[in-house]
């Protein structure tokens, strides 16, 4: 279990600065998150969004360094031995993690951070610092959610099928976020995002 400092510890040397807060964004894969994420940060160039790595091979139009850092299995098993997250999991056959110290730097600077992240290491943020907000982004249906997985036409029958499966388990957990959002109309999904993060 790697050792993490909650964020009320880090002290903050500036005695101006308020401390910043972490939000997380959660939900299946499919349902959008990536998409509003995107949008929220056009409209709101103040939110720091902590990039993420990971072993999945690179979508097309997938940038290194923005869309995810891509590294290799072992390169990803040495940084969880050397304590380099703040969480990570293993999604869908592929590890995904929260390099830990931009993100803390970025929070003590006073930055709102935004993660975008599954069940396991959304859980894992929770447990360490347990004043971070949590978002759980439902879909209208299964059925609707399949479509869009689908419709992304990113993802192999065997990758679609896993992240199916998983999402049943995720949307069994959207009890236990603070804020449950159904992103049916995307625009009506945004506006309640930013009304959370905002307000
Ligand atoms: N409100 C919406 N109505 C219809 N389609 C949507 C809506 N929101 C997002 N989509 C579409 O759904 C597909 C999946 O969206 P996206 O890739 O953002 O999902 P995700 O939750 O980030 O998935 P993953 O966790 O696998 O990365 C995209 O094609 C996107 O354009
Ligand atoms: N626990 C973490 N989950 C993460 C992180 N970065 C992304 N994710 C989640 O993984 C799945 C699959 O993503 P995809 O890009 O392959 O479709 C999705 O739910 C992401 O939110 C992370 O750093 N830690």
């Amino acid at each position: 279990m790697m050792q993490v400092l909650p964020i009320q510890s880090c002290a903050n040397t500036k005695k101006d600065q308020s401390p910043g807060r972490l939000i997380v964004l959660t939900g299946p894969s499919g349902v959008g998150k990536g998409t509003l994420m995107r949008s929220l940060l056009q409209r709101h160039p103040q939110l720091y969004y902590s990039v993420s790595v990971t072993t999945r091979s690179p979508r097309p139009g997938e940038i290194n360094g923005k869309s995810y850092y891509f590294i290799s299995r072992s390169k990803f098993e040495q940084l969880i031995a050397e304590g380099e997250f703040l969480e990570w999991a293993e999604f869908a056959g592929n590890y995904y993690g929260t390099p830990r110290e931009t993100l803390l730097n970025q929070v003590q600077s006073g930055k709102l951070v935004v993660l975008e992240i599954e069940l396991e290491g959304a859980r894992q943020i929770r447990t360490s610092f347990p004043n971070a907000l949590s978002i759980f982004i439902l879909p209208p249906s299964f059925d609707e959610l399949e479509k869009r997985i689908r419709g992304r036409a990113q993802d192999s029958e065997e990758a679609i099928a896993r992240r199916l499966c998983r999402a049943q388990e995720e949307l069994k957990a959207a009890d236990e976020f603070d804020i449950k959002i159904v992103n049916d109309n995307f625009e009506t999904a945004l506006n309640e995002i930013e009304a959370a993060l905002f307000k």
